[in-house]
């Protein structure tokens, strides 16, 4: 595509074109978007954060990540769809408006590159980085695993052969710590959203254990709140709760961390389907899932904007 009005929104597309989307983005709303390079993958590639900011130095902020899991491609799709909605609806509608008035969206669409070009070229249904690991002839380490939050205990495998494989240690992938790092040395993000699929639900913490968060009760009625929006869109169901209660046991995961970094809204997505098509998603429904989402992610960074 020449421009983000004519990339076409309606189909999945290779590494290249989502690296070259960004970019015509950026030269095309200078004012808006900036691009933040806050790392390299495991193969070199850049691990780029759109950065959407109306003014300030460092405003507190709302960051939303897609496609930490390679094969998740409607999550990869719908970040881009973000990007431009953002952009075309500032200014226009008021609740955007409103929002970027007051915060900055970091926006990070492609979280794990070398996972997701290799699922293009090799292998659809990879899921974790494309790092190897010494002693295994098995590559990868589940990146939603990795994270130093109840790290190593039940939710995760120690075999480097596991598709939840927790890595040899805590931040060991450079698509994690270079969020780590990036979400320290930032240190005003009031918002933590990290989007997969499929399932449909919205869960927020905890995964690693069944010790409700201290802001379970808050956590919980915003995320009635949200999918109410996202139901009101085409009247697609989601169910919500904590991780461990509404899908498994897990540790080591993104939002996990985030939230004992003190970021109190936290939140997991699991997008379309329910397993009918599951991560092998139609493109004919890349739009409709990108706009019911972004119902929610309204109603998510509105509270966060206002508490
Ligand atoms: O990939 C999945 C399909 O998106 C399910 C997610 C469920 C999950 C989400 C957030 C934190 C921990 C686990 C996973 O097992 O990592
Ligand atoms: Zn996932």
């Amino acid at each position: 595509a020449r421009d983000t009005d004519s990339f076409n929104y309606k189909t999945y597309h290779p590494i290249s074109e989502l690296y070259s989307f960004q970019d015509m983005l950026v030269a095309e709303n200078p004012s808006l978007v900036s691009k933040i390079v806050i790392g390299r993958s495991y193969e070199g590639r850049p691990l780029n954060v759109l950065k959407f900011s109306t003014g300030g130095s460092n405003r507190p902020a709302i960051w939303i990540d897609t496609g930490i899991h390679s094969r998740e491609w409607v999550t990869q799709a719908s970040g881009t769809w973000f990007a431009k909605k953002i952009v075309t609806d500032y200014g226009k509608d008021p609740v955007l408006t409103a929002i970027l008035n007051k915060m900055d969206i970091l926006l990070e669409t492609v979280t794990n590159p070398d996972g997701y070009a290799y699922s293009h070229t090799a292998n659809r249904m990879w899921r974790k980085t494309r790092k190897p690991n010494s002693g295994s002839s098995c590559v990868g380490v589940d990146p939603n695993r990795n994270w130093d939050a109840g790290y190593g205990g039940p939710g995760a495998s120690s075999n480097p052969c596991s598709e939840t494989f927790r890595g040899p240690r805590a931040h060991s992938e450079s698509e994690v710590k270079s969020i780590v790092d990036f979400v320290k040395s930032h240190g005003n993000i009031k918002e933590f959203i990290s989007i997969h699929a499929y399932s449909q639900m919205l869960m927020y913490p905890y995964g690693y254990t069944q010790t409700p968060v201290k802001d379970q009760a808050a956590l919980h009625s915003l995320a009635q709140r949200a999918v109410s929006a996202l139901t009101a869109v085409y009247g697609t169901r989601y169910r919500y709760g904590s991780i461990i209660n509404v899908i498994y046991q897990a540790s080591g995961g993104t939002i996990d961390w985030t939230y004992n970094q003190g970021i109190k809204y936290s939140y997991t997505f699991e997008l379309r389907d329910t397993g009918r098509y599951g991560f092998i998603l139609p493109a004919n429904q890349i739009e409709p899932t990108a706009e019911e989402t972004w119902a929610a992610l309204l109603v998510l960074m509105t509270h966060a904007k206002n508490n």
